[in-house]
């Protein structure tokens, strides 16, 4: 069966979304899709976090890893959405592609991933990356654009090779999905929706009205 049907270019789907039993086949597809189309960034998803006290907040992460534990993305844990994830570890995901007129949404738990995962994520990365990582208090407040890059020119200099170590506050999170929706633009607004929740091991599905 194939789980995705080709876009025609500033249309709306034709057909809708093909009936499955679990929603991962379907995300791979989509997701494979949007690599091909997107101009930059099909790996790019809204991350909504919740403080303690119910006040929510929303920012664009990058998808860095999916397996069938869940979706991992990388930050810094001293972040807003760092203490949040830690004080409240439970999030939702959104992917927006626009030129396939696509979303998918996802919520769930939140785990921290090993260190392992975030060493090596992290050594994947450009040197310049590492730097700024480790140079960025972030969301902390900044008093100038100078002051940065003096922090960028200080740490650069502390590490004059390759190595550039992993600080111990900037890791990956895992969100491990209860509840998986795909959204489908159709004429008319008469959209598709396909719904995935947990259940046990597996997955219960259905239709939601658009
Ligand atoms: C397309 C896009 C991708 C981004 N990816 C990440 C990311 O993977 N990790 C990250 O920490 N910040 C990323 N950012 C920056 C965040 O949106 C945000 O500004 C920053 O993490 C601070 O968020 P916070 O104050 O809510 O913690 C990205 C921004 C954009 C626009
Ligand atoms: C501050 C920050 N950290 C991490 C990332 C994750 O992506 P990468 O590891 O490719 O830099 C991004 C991506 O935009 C980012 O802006």
């Amino acid at each position: 069966m194939s789980l995705t049907t080709e876009v025609p270019a500033g249309e709306a789907y034709a057909a809708g979304i093909p009936d499955t039993d679990e929603p991962y086949g379907l995300f791979e597809a989509w997701f494979a899709e949007a690599a091909a189309r997107e101009p930059n960034d099909p790996n790019a998803m809204c991350l909504a976090t919740c403080s303690p006290d119910g006040w929510p907040s929303a920012r664009m992460v990058l998808l860095k890893g999916r397996d069938d534990r869940g979706f991992v993305f990388y930050t810094n844990e001293h972040s807003r959405k760092g203490g949040e994830l830690l004080a409240n570890p439970r999030a939702a995901l959104c992917f927006h592609w626009k030129s396939m007129r696509r979303q998918i949404r996802i919520e769930g738990e939140v785990e921290r991933v090993t260190a392992g995962e975030s060493d090596a994520y992290f050594a994947s990365r450009s040197r310049g990356s590492r730097i700024s990582a480790v140079s960025s208090d972030q969301s902390r407040p900044l008093a100038s654009r100078a002051e940065f890059e003096r922090r960028v020119a200080e740490t650069e200099a502390r590490y004059p090779g390759e190595d550039v170590p992993r600080p111990p506050h900037w890791g990956g999170f895992r969100l491990l999905p209860r509840m998986v929706e795909f959204w489908q633009d159709m004429p008319y607004r008469m959209h598709d929706r396909l719904v995935f929740e947990r259940a046990g091991e597996g997955w219960t599905t259905g239709r939601l009205f658009p």
